[in-house]
């Protein structure tokens, strides 16, 4: 958090000891040092010390640029250089000027624009702008000769960043420009369709349609129906791969080992990256992936043959009673953060007659630290999806007691057993267990 008493020396030092902490376990462990280049390491080593030592320089080196930028131009120059960033993000992935740059070597505007069909003298200043941010730069200055960094590299070498960005820019942050207009006009609504995201994209989204409805019902000229609800598929992927949400924290905040021989259904599971991640390391366990029917395709896509045997993919809305009686685990991750209250009750309300006695519903989502708790970049990570939560869905991040207080309304046989939140994770694993009748 920041405080009155952080300075300039002090946050030098901070950053100085931190970066030596990373420098040093990279030179020891014979490990490449970040730099912009694109054969750059994507990210830094998992070993605790070095996220430790991560997250201390992100917080020092967020709160230096401050101070050194001053309080009169803060959010002053926040105001006018911001709106572009994201703009200029979204053209070039619109336009795919990821894919038109070659990995290795240069090119040139004229190359560019003739690849992607965005005019030359628009194309410039698009990427000139882009490139005081790190994204894209010129093997000289001035030189015409245009390179990729190692940011400007991961949309054309990983294509489902493409989805997230295109999600995040097309659909969400047109909503955050309504989202003062939506809170005069929605204030205390937990509806769904009453929010900012549907006022700026209309197209169809009527108040009483939610975000996954009105998606379900997009066309695009060249796409068969729901492309919308396709892309956002691909954009919960990309999450799945990256730092904080990336998937692999899923083993941590559960000891998936002590269920045995288990059955899991995975509710909302989108693609299925959960549970295949989950079917790699635990060969004891057998998924069934809910979700909308227009993903089956991509789910048989992404299954690898090695678990293909355990895992099955079941259209399913979890608005209906769960199809699938006596499952050991039903399983809820980044769901429930997507609904209000109301309907939060509803998904859980739904599972009940499935479930056996001791039967788990383990949820993986957000649980909101008190402020200035938690890691500054986890914690800026965790109100910006409580934002996006509250412009999309009308829904929100909830904190530990919000959970328990939810289960409990749902029913009182819910019991809470444990929240875990693994290192290094923007989620926890809520462990939550069906009593007996009494
Ligand atoms: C935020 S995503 C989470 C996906 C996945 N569990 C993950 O963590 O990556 C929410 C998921 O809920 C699904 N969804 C939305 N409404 C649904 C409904 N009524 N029934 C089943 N799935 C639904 C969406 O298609 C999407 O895959």
């Amino acid at each position: 958090m920041f405080s009155p008493n952080d300075n300039l020396a002090d946050l030098a030092a901070e950053i100085s000891s931190n970066t030596a902490i990373i420098t040093s376990y990279l030179e020891k462990n014979k490990l490449p040092q970040p730099t912009f280049a694109v054969n750059s390491p994507r990210s830094l080593p998992e070993a605790p010390e070095v996220q430790a030592a991560r997250m201390a320089l992100i917080e020092a080196a967020t709160k230096i640029h401050h101070l050194a930028v001053g309080a009169d131009e803060y959010i002053w120059s926040q105001a006018l250089t911001l709106k572009h960033d994201q703009s200029v993000i979204d053209t070039l992935n619109q336009y795919n000027v990821w894919d038109a740059v070659p990995l290795e070597g240069t090119t040139t505007y004229a190359a560019i624009s003739a690849k992607t069909g965005l005019a030359e003298h628009a194309l410039i200043r698009i990427m000139r702008h882009a490139m005081t941010t790190g994204i894209f730069t010129e093997a000289a200055p001035g030189s015409g000769q245009i390179m990729h960094t190692a940011a400007s590299s991961m949309p054309a070498r990983f294509a489902i960043q493409k989805a997230w960005i295109g999600h995040n820019l097309e659909e969400v942050a047109a909503g955050a420009i309504y989202q003062s207009k939506a809170l005069r006009m929605y204030a205390n609504s937990q509806e769904p369709g009453e929010v900012a995201m549907a006022l700026a994209l209309k197209d169809g989204w009527a108040a009483d349609k939610t975000f996954f409805e009105w998606a379900g019902e997009s066309e695009r000229e060249g796409e068969a129906k729901g492309w919308r609800v396709r892309r956002f598929g691909q954009a919960m992927e990309s999450a799945a791969n990256l730092g904080a949400t990336k998937i692999e924290h899923i083993h941590a905040g559960f000891n998936w080992d002590s269920l045995g021989e288990a059955t899991v259904v995975d509710i909302g599971g989108s693609v299925g990256h959960a549970s295949i991640e989950l079917a790699k390391k635990h060969p004891h366990l057998r998924f069934i992936v809910q979700d909308f029917a227009e993903l089956e395709p991509q789910h048989n896509a992404l299954v690898p043959s090695t678990v293909r045997s355990r895992i099955s993919f079941q259209p399913h809305s979890f608005f209906t009673p769960q199809p699938v009686a006596n499952a050991d685990v039903y399983f809820l991750k980044h769901i429930l953060h997507d609904w209000s209250d109301k309907y939060a009750l509803k998904i859980l309300r739904n599972i009940i007659p499935a479930l056996k006695p001791g039967a788990r519903v383990i949820v993986m989502d957000g649980v909101l630290p008190p402020p200035g708790t938690a890691p500054l970049n986890v914690e800026r990570l965790l109100t910006s999806v409580d934002l996006q939560m509250m412009l999309g869905f009308n829904s929100k991040e909830r904190m530990a007691g919000d959970w328990i207080k939810l289960f409990k309304e749902a029913d009182p046989r819910f019991e809470v057993k444990g929240i875990v939140q693994p290192p290094g994770s923007a989620a926890a694993l809520i462990e939550v267990v069906w009593k007996r009748d009494t």
